[in-house]
């Protein structure tokens, strides 16, 4: 178990984080997530001891890190560093039986059969044994990322640090190197890396703790960590959190800087086309509002996903006066309505009899919904009919160019 207390960390005299705590029990996969120079490097070198903290304690299986001689420490744990370049000509083998140090005397090794059967089953199992011949210099940056955690698995250490473990993996060794870890975890080891990859995070690890602004922003299990704003706020961007349609893990897109527009727009719709809608006004930086979006839809998806307000209601069946009073609440607040996909005349009537500027995207067409008369925008050049979400947004400043509200007769 790695137990890091109240840790203050300074480097070249600036304090890169302070107060910092949290815990990684031996059978878990924490993720140490957070922006570049964030200190996710500083602090795994204080958890190994490379790096002595201003205050504060770094313990593992309750021993203080800091008081261990190297022997000691090589032996509660193994790091995998960002950096794989090695310096020497050794084979792979020979790196990874470098592992195997902490467990000799002065007098040379203790149990040779040990040190093999560790050596060969970390060659094993991070699928470097094809290689295990060949001069560590002469392999790809990938294949010694690997042989450097190979020799983390010989070390055969309660605690396990990584450092970007997967940067130079090709997808398919980033999931298995990932698995690997996780299994480890969940056999007993307590395993922290940090990690770029947010949908990798969340797909492999227990817990993620996120790093920012000198402290621990958020620590807990995936999707509570990673939600739109906290991740605007640590990683300055906008963000959308998804659940991965494959892993049903959170996925997280990131959107870049968003530029506030003056502009309110409600949309209605449903699938695909309103999803995109919605990303789309609210990418350009549009203040979007939706509903009625059926629960579960893909629209209702996307909106969540960008902490935006909107009003979802049972997929099937009409619409109940709350919701009804929700959205005209939303309705009321907007200067124009996307219409997109709408699911059933019910749902569109709802909006549309606001007498807003209407765009309507694809197959939305709310002169189709039976109630024509009643939702009829006030005058005909306010409303448009564009037939891909990619052309919303011309189209919406186009009906409602100025933030004013259309009169209510
Ligand atoms: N050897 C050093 N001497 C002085 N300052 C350093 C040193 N190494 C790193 N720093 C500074 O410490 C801070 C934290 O760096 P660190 O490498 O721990 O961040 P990180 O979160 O791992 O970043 P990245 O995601 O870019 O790898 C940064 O401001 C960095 O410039």
């Amino acid at each position: 178990m790695i137990e890091v207390e109240d840790l203050t960390v300074a480097r070249g005299g600036v304090t890169v984080f302070e107060g910092v705590s949290l815990t990684v029990d031996e059978d878990e996969f924490v993720a140490l997530v957070g922006p570049n120079g964030a200190g996710k490097t500083t602090l795994l070198q204080a958890i190994n001891g490379v790096l002595e903290p201003e205050s504060g304690t770094v313990e593992i299986d309750g021993r203080r890190v800091i008081d261990c001689s190297a022997r000691e420490r090589g032996r509660l744990v193994a790091t995998v560093p960002q950096d794989t370049h090695v310096g020497f000509d050794f084979s792979v083998e020979d790196i990874v039986a470098m592992g195997r140090t902490p467990y000799h005397t002065r007098f040379g090794r203790s149990d040779r059969e040990a040190d093999d059967r560790a050596v060969r089953r970390a060659l094993d199992r991070t699928d470097t044994a094809r290689f295990a011949d060949r001069p560590v210099d002469e392999v790809s940056g990938g294949e010694r990322q690997r042989v450097l955690l190979a020799r983390a698995l010989a070390q055969d250490t309660p605690a396990l640090l990584l450092d970007e473990p997967t940067a130079s993996l090709d997808v398919n060794h980033q999931v298995e190197t990932l698995s690997l870890v996780s299994d480890l975890g969940a056999s007993g080891k307590a395993a922290l890396a940090a990690i770029h990859d947010l949908d990798l995070a969340a797909r492999f690890c227990d817990r993620i703790v996120l790093l920012a602004d000198g402290r621990v922003l958020a620590n807990g299990p995936p999707a509570e960590v990673l939600d739109a704003p906290a991740l605007g706020a640590a990683f300055d961007a906008d963000a959308a959190v998804t659940t991965h349609p494959t892993t049903g893990t959170p996925s997280v897109t990131a959107l870049g800087e968003r530029r506030d527009r003056d502009l309110t727009v409600h949309v209605v719709g449903t699938g695909r086309t309103a999803a995109r809608v919605i990303a789309r006004l609210h990418d350009a930086g549009a203040t979007v509002t939706a509903g009625p979006l059926p629960e579960g839809d893909l629209a209702a998806e996307t909106a969540r996903a960008r902490d935006l307000e909107t009003v979802t209601a049972p997929a099937f069946g009409s619409l109940g006066p709350a919701v009804r009073d929700r959205v005209s609440t939303l309705r009321d607040a907007a200067t124009a309505l996307v219409a997109a996909d709408p699911p059933a005349a019910d749902g569109i009537a709802a909006v549309l009899d606001a007498r807003l500027p209407v765009v309507t995207v694809d197959g939305a067409r709310p002169a189709d919904s039976g109630s024509a008369d009643r939702t009829a925008p006030n005058r005909p050049e306010q409303m448009i009919r564009v037939a891909s979400p990619a052309d919303v947004l011309e189209a919406v400043v186009t009906v409602a160019p100025e933030r004013e509200l259309p009169a209510d007769d």
